[in-house]
């Protein structure tokens, strides 16, 4: 394993993962992976959860080509170095914030869907140019194995390398030194991870699970909220890590809530649910007998039918949940819908902040204030409202948890961030030292009134020089400013303006062409003698 990782670092070490071109190349060949084995894909993860091919698809393959889309149309600006403010002191040269890939990426994916959870921190990883290596789930065997045969097929070998196995594969990967660990699964084995990348100093974004709570409003649609929390809890059998897991709600709701989700099941699974190409299956038998254990004792409202052979559990509804119950300890990944009766909003803000911090939280309501005000009294990963789940499918918002569901966040732009390492950048002229007497030694009185001026633009007014360079520094400033905003000649070497000069992308480096002349300061010559005149 130790010469599989090296080879990745050396491979990493060769820079040939850096170049905006190759990145780019990567990931179209990623995206003719997926459309060229598609058929593969979805009968890999049909396999592996009993899903149908449209739901694979919905749920799995139309995520990662949206990701792709998105990655491909801008990652040439995400890539680009961005000017930084400068003050006074530096005002004569370069800063800019460069992202740099930080190495070899680790990203140790789960099993509940098995292929978007895999890829789409692997577009990150590619897109901010990191060599990386893919730890699958063991659990989704067929998706697993799939990708460690299609992933070699398509990608740079040397660089991208998939590693199967179970615990004691990545219990021995994780003894290895990463640059970056990305971990999907739950909070125990996150805190593994944590602890063995502790030892390296890696950096980790973990994505772990919860209980994700929803609360409904009495002024709210029962329909829609019913319908859509239906589609949510029982979309690939609850094992869905921001699922809503539980449901708060005033006690009078209750029979109506279970009598709504109840119309609702048969209207999208058909009267026999078990035959539904809808409905899938838990993952394995531990998970099964895990659930089936979190019934006991239980007043089932609706569903409860459990089939071992087929790890077959009914959508079911639990009312009037006692809080210190098991199901109420930990997050349910299966078809169980909790009720606990809660007396209105406060009670239920109570409720919730009196836990770990969830990985999602939803509230259904038509009152605007009230959903905004349960937003700024809890705290969690994501917060979807008068819906679930769909803040995970906007790429434009952040995924991750906080607290015990998680730290750090993917997706989009957030991926790329989240395996780039921002570059500050200073790029000084070994010229103007007179400039950089004050912060030699000896210091002394006037230097301070002068490090004050620059740094904290503060000046002493029983100092005429100083008040003299304050108003050259407010005359640079509305000249700078005029000349930023006046359009220049073609052929003044001036004319690029401060955000094109500092356009630099990974493989046009040689490119550079920062000209940090273009800075207007007429009067530098009188402020350098001033400033000599004070020293
Ligand atoms: N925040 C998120 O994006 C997501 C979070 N989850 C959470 O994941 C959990 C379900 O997944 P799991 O059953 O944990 O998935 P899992 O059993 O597939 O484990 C995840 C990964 O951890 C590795 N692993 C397992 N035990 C290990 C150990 N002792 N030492 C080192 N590595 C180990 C596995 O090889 C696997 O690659 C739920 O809590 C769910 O909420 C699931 C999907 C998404
Ligand atoms: C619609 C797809 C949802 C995937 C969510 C991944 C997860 O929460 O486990």
């Amino acid at each position: 394993m130790e010469s599989r990782i090296q080879r990745v670092r050396d491979a990493f070490a060769s820079g040939r993962s850096r170049p905006l071109r190759f990145r780019l190349q990567q990931l179209e060949a990623l995206r003719r992976m997926v459309q060229e084995r598609e058929k593969d894909i979805l009968q890999a993860i049909g396999a592996d959860l009993c899903k149908s091919e449209f739901n694979a698809y919905s749920q799995e393959v139309i995520t990662i080509l949206g990701e792709l889309d998105l990655v491909l149309e801008n990652l040439s600006e995400w890539v680009t170095a961005t000017p930084a403010k400068k003050n006074l002191l530096t005002m004569l040269d370069e800063a800019y914030v460069q992202p740099e890939p930080l190495g070899v990426v680790l990203i140790i994916g789960a099993w509940n869907y098995p292929f978007v959870l895999t890829i789409q921190p692997l577009i990150g990883a590619i897109a901010a140019g990191n060599a990386v290596i893919i730890k699958p789930s063991e659990l989704s065997e067929k998706t697993a194995q799939l990708l460690a045969k299609l992933l070699p097929q398509y990608l740079d070998q040397e660089l991208y390398a998939v590693i199967n196995g179970g615990i004691p594969e990545t219990t021995e990967l994780l003894k290895q030194r990463f640059d970056h660990i990305l971990y999907t699964g739950n909070t125990a084995v996150g805190r593994i991870v944590m602890e063995a990348a502790a030892k390296h100093l890696t950096p980790v974004t973990l994505e772990l699970g919860g209980k994700s709570p929803c609360y409904i409003d009495t002024d709210c649609d029962l329909d829609v909220a019913c319908r859509r929390i239906t589609w949510g809890k029982y979309m690939n059998c609850g094992q869905t890590c921001i699922a809503p897991d539980y449901v708060l709600c005033e006690p009078s709701l209750q029979h109506q809530i279970v009598q709504k989700i109840k119309e609702t099941v048969k209207e999208f699974y058909g009267e026999n649910i078990k035959e539904s190409p809808d409905y899938e299956r838990i993952i394995n038998l531990r998970h099964f007998k895990r659930i089936l254990n979190l019934l006991e004792g239980q007043k089932i409202a609706f569903g409860g039918e459990t089939d071992e052979a087929t790890r077959y559990v009914a959508p079911t509804i639990l009312t009037d949940v006692d809080p210190e119950a098991r199901v109420m300890q930990e997050e349910i990944f299966g078809p169980i819908l909790p009720i606990v009766p809660v007396k209105d909003a406060d009670e239920a803000i109570k409720f919730i902040n009196s836990r770990e911090k969830p990985l999602a939280f939803y509230i259904f309501s038509h009152n605007d204030k009230l959903v905004r005000r349960m937003i700024n009294s809890t705290s969690s990963g994501g917060v979807t409202a008068n819906d679930v789940i769909m803040h995970f499918t906007l790429s434009s918002l952040p995924f991750g948890g906080v607290g015990s569901s998680g730290m750090g966040a993917y997706h989009g732009k957030y991926s790329f961030d989240t395996f780039s390492h921002q570059r500050p950048c200073l790029l000084k002229s070994l010229k103007r030292e007179g400039a950089n007497k004050l912060r030699y030694p000896p210091n002394s009185q006037s230097k301070v009134d002068w490090a004050k001026f620059f740094i904290l633009k503060r000046f002493n007014r029983g100092k005429l020089g100083l008040l003299l360079l304050a108003l050259l520094g407010i005359v640079a400033a509305v000249l700078l400013k005029l000349r930023l905003r006046c359009p220049v000649s073609s052929d003044d070497h001036r004319s690029h303006g401060p955000a094109l000069s500092l356009r630099v992308r990974p493989d046009t480096t040689e490119e550079r062409s920062y000209s940090n002349s273009w800075l207007p300061l007429p009067n530098y010559s009188s402020v350098k003698q001033l400033m000599n005149q004070s020293f």
